[in-house]
């Protein structure tokens, strides 16, 4: 049953501590008694117990005011009228013992409020109207780092640098959220007056340390600073990137991505890529924890993408997976861009290195056309290194002259040019006309001899008809490249050379190789750079130009005036085959020139074999054609060797080289170079110790 009675107060102060205490007291007693549960409310407020002393304070009962006092119980009626009757009262306390009851609930109440104080984390200062702090509590000495024992009873403003209490108190206006810094600390205070019955009665400061907060606010803006940089980056790339959670759920795609898969943004988000690509790279990846790489996925456009996708892993837990996509089609059209830009410089190089001047070290060798302007940009380039080459071309082609420009362009031009014809020579010879000979080594050696390697040292020795060495000169040779030594013949001791070197040949040495004739190692080292010098039926437009040398050349030796060749003189010479190549040329130039009678070359004056060989000159008459063969009309017989002589010329002016000579004439090539060496025959001399060949060649087989 529940009863309500209203009670006036009047008692002058009202219901104040005390008076509040004695109520209390009094309701404890009454509850017990009747065995009621008792409540106080104002009249238009709620109800608080009528046996908490605080809640009955903070009513604020003033004299004169109504308090409604509630019952709930059995004898609630008798209850509250009970307590109404003891609330109208005037309140004199005379019980001894009630007095103690009541001053213990003040204390306790009191005690309350202190432990309040010391438990709140905030800083809490209270001060008086004198700004002397009353209250300092243990988180205010440890922000302030000030003891209570020294701040209590002190002035605020002398204990506490920058204290505003006594401002606040003095204004009566409160300042709320002010930040402040001390020491190391930032600080934020609310601070208010207190004020009792429009006194004011001090002021209180509540304030709490918010360094962390601040520098959880810090990094809380630069990760933001960070996501937005993320973000803008992510937007301007232009691969794809697709994010999704651990359960597969795309949860951000770019707008590359966006593009790459012509759906909208709003369509992709939220999809599950179990769902949609169950065996695809990104259910893999958030399934295995493992990185896909190179994933290749082709859409229905016909698009082809490529997928590189990675898991997220957050502190050692796997959230998703991103996946960077592109599309190459775009890689493959660039790639086909590349290879068309780099067949285009592939071509301008050939041309510009076609284009470029071989330098005058070349300038003895005559020819513009394409062929040949390729050799010599290699020749040039070669010429720019150490590197040991290969010439290789018909005899006559012009090996000798290449060898020597590159040996005049290179760095080593002020050293030695050293020329050897390993055709030219027997085994014997050769090795130490290569080597050199210790004094005695064999018969007729009666002083030691330094070979072309020593002699070629720090210069280049050019090593002509390379292809006629045995296996045994081989092998000698591939030391020299190999450790740049050999030992003398007859000797012991180990020379080292620097030494250069270019081979030439007019043997198909890759056959040679085949066939079993060629060392393949030394091949090789041979052919380190190789150059092909094309015969000069391959070149008819160098023709003129190599005519025009020549005439110049030999009418200046040959002091004769002779103005220049005939066109249809020309033409036959454009029209032959010259199996001696420029060396043939150069060799009929010269026997036009001495023969003329006329001040111009007519087609007269071609060889009558050159005349015979199909081209228009044939028809002519060459009165003169039999002047260098051997006179078999003529009654007087000539010795031997005059024929011998005479025929060896002639072979060799038709056909350049021993080669080709000693095929003609049923003859090896020895025997022809031997031969020519001992008429003296030009080009055939290729060393200068003679001494020690007569012999040699008187040794050599008989033709
Ligand atoms: N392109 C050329 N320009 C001017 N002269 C040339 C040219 N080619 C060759 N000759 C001349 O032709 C002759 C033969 O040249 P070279 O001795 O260099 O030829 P080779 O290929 O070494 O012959 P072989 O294989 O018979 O030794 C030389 O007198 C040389 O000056």
């Amino acid at each position: 049953m529940d009863r309500s009675k209203q009670a006036i107060i009047h008692h002058d102060k009202g219901l104040h501590a005390r008076v509040a205490a004695m109520i209390v007291q009094k309701a404890y007693e009454l509850e017990r008694k009747w065995q009621s549960k008792l409540y106080f409310r104002r009249q238009d407020g709620s109800a608080v117990p009528a046996v908490s002393l605080m809640p009955l304070v903070s009513l604020r009962v003033k004299q004169g005011d109504t308090l409604i006092i509630e019952a709930a119980g059995e004898a609630a009626e008798a209850a509250a009228a009970e307590m109404a009757a003891f609330v109208e009262s005037d309140f004199v306390l005379t019980d001894a013992s009630v007095i103690s009851q009541v001053d213990s609930l003040l204390q306790d109440n009191a005690f309350t409020a202190g432990q309040i104080f010391n438990s709140m984390a905030n800083g809490l200062i209270v001060t008086d109207e004198n700004d002397v702090i009353t209250v300092f509590n243990p988180a205010a000495e440890r922000i302030l780092g000030i003891p209570a024992s020294q701040a209590i009873g002190s002035r605020a403003q002398d204990t506490i640098l920058g204290s505003r209490l006594h401002i606040v108190a003095k204004t009566r206006q409160a300042e709320l959220g002010c930040r402040q810094a001390i020491g190391k600390l930032t600080i934020l205070t609310n601070r208010t007056p207190i004020i009792a019955e429009g006194q004011v009665r001090g002021a209180m400061a509540i304030f709490e340390d918010i360094s962390v907060l601040e520098t959880v606010t810090g990094e809380l803006k630069a990760v933001k600073e960070l996501k937005e940089r993320l973000q803008l980056v992510l937007e301007s790339v232009q691969d794809g990137i697709c994010v999704v959670d651990k359960d597969g759920l795309i949860s951000y795609v770019n707008p590359a991505y966006v593009e790459l898969l012509t759906q909208s943004c709003d369509e992709l988000i939220g999809q599950n890529v179990r769902d949609l690509s169950p065996h695809g790279a990104r259910s893999r990846v958030i399934k295995t924890g493992q990185p896909v790489v190179g994933s290749i996925a082709v859409k229905t456009s016909g698009v082809t993408l490529v997928a590189n996708v990675s898991p997220i892993v957050v502190d050692g837990e796997l959230t998703g997976a991103v996946s960077v996509v592109k599309n190459v089609s775009e890689v493959h059209k660039l790639m086909d861009k590349l290879s068309q830009v780099s067949a285009k410089a592939e071509y301008l190089e050939q041309e510009l290195r076609r284009a470029q001047k071989p330098g005058p070290a070349f300038n003895k060798f005559i020819g513009q056309s394409g062929k040949v302007r390729e050799a010599l940009a290699i020749a040039v380039k070669a010429a720019g290194s150490g590197a040991t080459v290969l010439i290789s071309g018909e005899s006559g082609t012009g090996k000798e002259l290449v060898a020597e420009g590159i040996h005049y362009a290179s760095q080593r031009a002020s050293g030695p040019f050293i020329r050897v014809n390993c055709a030219a020579l027997p085994e014997s010879l050769l090795e130490s006309e290569l080597f050199g000979h210790e004094k005695g080594a064999f018969t007729g050696a009666v002083r030691q001899k330094p070979g072309k390697f020593s002699l070629a040292d720090k210069g280049t020795i050019f090593l002509d008809e390379i292809g006629e060495l045995n296996k045994s000169m081989q092998a000698k040779l591939l030391r020299v490249l190999q450790q740049k030594e050999f030992t003398r013949v007859g000797g012991e001791v180990v020379l080292k050379v620097n030494v250069r070197i270019i081979a030439a040949t007019n043997r198909n040495l890759v056959q040679m190789v085949a066939e079993g004739q060629f060392r393949e190692d030394l091949y090789y080292r041979l052919n380190v750079i190789p150059i092909l010098l094309p015969p000069l039926r391959e070149r008819a437009e160098d023709i003129p130009l190599l005519v025009d040398h020549f005439l110049h050349k030999i009418i200046t030796e040959q002091g004769k005036s002779i103005s220049g060749i005939a066109g249809e003189a020309l033409t036959g010479l454009m029209g032959y085959g010259w199996p001696g190549n420029v060396r043939e040329l150069e060799n009929v130039i010269e026997r036009m020139v001495t023969l003329a009678d006329s001040m111009a070359l007519t087609a007269a004056d071609l060889p009558l074999y050159l005349r015979e060989s199909g081209n228009p000159a044939n028809l002519l008459p060459a009165p003169e054609e039999q002047v260098l063969l051997p006179n078999t009309s003529m009654t007087a017989i000539l010795p031997w060797v005059e024929y011998e002589r005479q025929i060896i010329t002639m072979a060799l002016a038709k056909y350049g080289s021993f080669n080709a000579a000693g095929k003609a004439l049923g003859l090896t090539h020895k025997t022809v170079a031997a031969k020519a060496q001992k008429f003296g025959i030009a080009k055939t001399v290729s060393w200068e110790n003679c001494d020690s060949m007569v012999k040699s060649i008187n040794d050599v087989e008989p033709c």
